[in-house]
């Protein structure tokens, strides 16, 4: 059996750094991501998230909250160690990001490792990220997706697509190089519009057949090479149900980690009150309809839809709070509250 480590989980108290001002901190990150000296003693103080197979390691407080541990270098040797494995692996960490007090914060996937063993000795457990951003709080979820895109990125882009030679990554994690080719890759994104359309009293919501039962989204898509945001936001509203955009109010934007990373810029926008006519793209959305304000209103109080014998949700309902979606349609009903 296997003894849990005695320090994995450092207390605020142990951060003695003051917190710099955010110029500081930026230039501070952009060393240690361009610098690979710098970096690897960044590591040596730095916070470590581990993830299995890409799914982020969490742990359950006693009051049942779940965090994000962040280990040290230390720790997670420790744990290399004691299960068999050369301690060195941990300098493939990969860099996310840094605190307010200038700590380095690193993702290391753990994936070549018994699962179990490594929960054991972290007194944790590894959950898929869909779920683990629904039990995370604040400024965890897109730390951790960050960083389960940063890893993703290097395990799917080991070899260069020109000369088909392995590719090498600098300490941080910030790009990979073909020294055949003398090509240079940076992690991607790709961008999306979502867009919420109204058509001055009701807002227009769609699904894909598969969504969660019930579920209405706000319409996305990707953009193509060479267009604008504007024309892919015209373009998409147009395929995919028939409809011509009047005008556009950028709202904010996010990245997103499913199923690949997107950069999704959200926008409201509106149609004329006199042309709202649908008609759906089949093949893209299983059904796009309008909702009036007391539905979405309603929609938005629902934090877990109730379900059937099934388990399907029985009710309309929406993506949840850190989603995107969620803001355009909250910022919507807010909208059209203050209007009446
Ligand atoms: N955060 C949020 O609130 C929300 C996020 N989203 C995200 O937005 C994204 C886009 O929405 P969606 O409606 O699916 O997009 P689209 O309307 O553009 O349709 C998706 C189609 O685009 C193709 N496709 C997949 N990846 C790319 C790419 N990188 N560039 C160009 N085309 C691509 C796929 O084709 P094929 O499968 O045939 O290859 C797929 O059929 C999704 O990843 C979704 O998860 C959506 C709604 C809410
Ligand atoms: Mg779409």
């Amino acid at each position: 059996m296997l003894q849990p480590l005695r320090i994995l989980f450092r207390p605020k108290w142990m951060v003695s750094r003051s917190s710099g001002s955010y110029v500081s901190r930026m230039r501070h990150l952009n060393k240690i991501k361009e610098e690979d000296e710098a970096c690897r003693a960044a590591l040596q103080s730095g916070n470590i998230f581990l993830y299995h197979k890409l799914a982020p390691l969490l742990r359950r407080t006693d009051s049942g909250i779940y965090q994000l541990p962040a280990l040290q270098t230390k720790d997670v040797e420790e744990i290399l160690e004691k299960l068999g494995e050369d301690k060195e692996m941990v300098k493939e960490s990969i860099l996310i990001n840094c605190t307010e007090q200038n700590e380095a914060q690193f993702s290391f996937d753990v994936g070549a490792i018994e699962q179990a063993a490594v929960e054991e000795l972290c007194r944790g457990t590894f959950v898929d990220l869909r779920k683990a951003f629904f039990l995370l709080r604040g400024s965890e979820a897109p730390l951790v997706a960050r960083g389960q895109a940063l890893l993703r990125w290097h395990q799917t882009n080991g070899f260069c697509s020109s000369t088909g030679q392995p590719t090498q990554r600098n300490q941080s994690g910030s790009q990979r190089v073909c020294h055949s080719s003398g090509i240079t890759y940076y992690p991607k994104m790709s961008p999306v519009v979502i867009v919420l359309l109204s058509d001055g009293k009701r807002c227009l919501l769609g699904r894909q057949s598969t969504f969660p039962r019930g579920m209405y989204s706000a319409l996305a898509g990707f953009c193509d090479i060479g267009e604008t945001m504007e024309e892919a936001l015209r373009r998409e509203i147009a395929e995919e149900v028939g409809l011509e955009v009047e005008s556009i109010q950028y709202s904010g934007s996010q990245h997103w980690p499913f199923p690949q990373s997107s950069f999704m810029v959200a926008c409201h926008a509106t149609v004329n009150p006199d042309k709202t006519h649908v008609s759906v793209d089949k093949v893209e959305l299983e059904d796009a309809r309008w909702f009036s304000l007391e539905e979405v209103q309603e929609a938005l109080t629902i934090k877990a839809p109730p379900r059937n014998n099934k388990g399907e949700p029985t009710v309309f309902w929406v993506p949840p709070s850190y989603a995107i979606a969620n803001r355009l349609i909250q910022e919507w009903a807010n909208q059209q509250h203050l209007k009446s």
